[in-house]
């Protein structure tokens, strides 16, 4: 069975708090958008779609509780706290994305003279649940269309091998996950060999994360460094590389998890094929290049820092070289 990190049922919600893992399984409860929005900012839910799919929620749940009279309350309240939730991780696009359409389908439901204040609130959550269940099929057909584009790219009956950055499986979806879907495709059609996977430091999305969905789902794979996959690809004749994204610019550059550049740029010096597997709520058409993706900058603890032990020597941290930025754009889409 699919790991569920996201449990929404009749306006309740809980996710799984993934910070914790793979030490802990524990769920937090939503009651509402500054939930949603904590446990975002924190990362205990991360990942592009979910972070789109919980924020949503957490207003959904919020929205279901309350009363209101007038339409234009709702559309008011419902505008305010989307913005809000845009501002909890800005460089996943899927967030904002998720809020222009609503704000724009809010923004109908109050124009729209048949409806009373009870059928707006009502349309509007189902809106918000008919996401997750978007989300659910693109990553099914996201899955299929990566297998079938890396399979149509080796021999008949090739084993493939696989190597993928940060988490992009279940625990950063509502389903099976983006790259880590293609990946889980591979394996039921009895192509993958192995599915090579980088710890991804600062906060060891791969260690932590990608190892216990890969383990759960007890699919063939090994753990990297980070620093291991150039002489990875140098030696283990890798397929393929396979990554999520957290924004898509028009001209196709990505934003993705800091590493993620590297990767790129080893992959093309080794002539190893690139994979960006992302719906298409991850494509912002309003920013023509990754220049003008604004890049989060995350607290520096995370760095210096493993589960509050500080692993980094004391002292003024406060230099170039020690600041991060958290994610930034890689490449130049290739044509064709
Ligand atoms: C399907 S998840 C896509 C991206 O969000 C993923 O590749 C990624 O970089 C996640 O980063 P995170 O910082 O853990 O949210």
């Amino acid at each position: 069975m699919t790991l569920q990190a996201i449990r929404y049922e009749n306006g309740t919600l809980e996710v799984l708090d993934q910070l914790l893992l793979p030490k802990e399984s524990k769920y937090i409860p939503i009651l509402g958008v500054e939930d949603g929005w904590k446990v975002i900012n924190k990362m205990q839910v991360r990942g592009a779609p979910a972070i789109a799919i919980v924020g949503c929620l957490s207003l959904a749940v919020e929205i279901s509780k309350e009363e209101f009279e007038k339409k234009k309350a709702l559309r008011r309240e419902v505008e305010g706290k989307l913005n809000y939730l845009i501002s909890a991780r800005p460089t996943a696009v899927n967030m904002k994305q998720a809020a222009d359409h609503l704000i724009s389908y809010i923004n109908s439901l109050d124009n729209d003279e048949s409806i009373s204040a009870q059928e707006m609130q009502a349309r509007f959550v189902a809106a918000i649940e008919a996401m997750l269940e978007k989300d659910i099929s693109d990553n099914r057909s996201i899955g299929e269309f990566g297998a079938k584009a890396i399979l149509n790219s080796v021999m008949d009956g090739e084993q493939v091998r696989i190597l993928t950055h940060c988490n992009t499986g279940s625990l950063a979806t509502a389903y099976f996950g983006t790259a880590l879907g293609v990946v889980r495709c591979l394996h039921s059609a009895s192509r993958l060999e192995n599915c090579y996977f980088t710890e991804t430091r600062p906060y060891n999305q791969g260690a932590r994360l990608t190892a216990y969905e890969l383990i759960h789902d007890k699919i063939p794979s090994t753990l990297v460094c980070d620093s291991t996959v150039a002489y990875l690809m140098k030696t283990a004749q890798i397929s393929a590389v396979v990554v999520g994204a957290d924004r898509v610019a028009s001209n196709g550059d990505t934003a993705n998890k800091i590493g993620t550049y590297q990767i790129a740029v080893v992959a093309k010096h080794h002539e190893v094929p690139f994979y960006v597997a992302a719906p298409l709520t991850s494509i912002d058409f309003s920013v023509n290049t990754g220049d003008n993706i604004v890049i989060e900058e995350r607290p520096q603890i995370e760095m210096t820092h493993i589960n509050n032990l500080r692993i980094a020597s004391p002292g003024n941290t406060n230099c170039k070289h020690s600041m991060y930025l958290y994610k930034y754009y890689f490449i130049q889409w290739h044509k064709g």
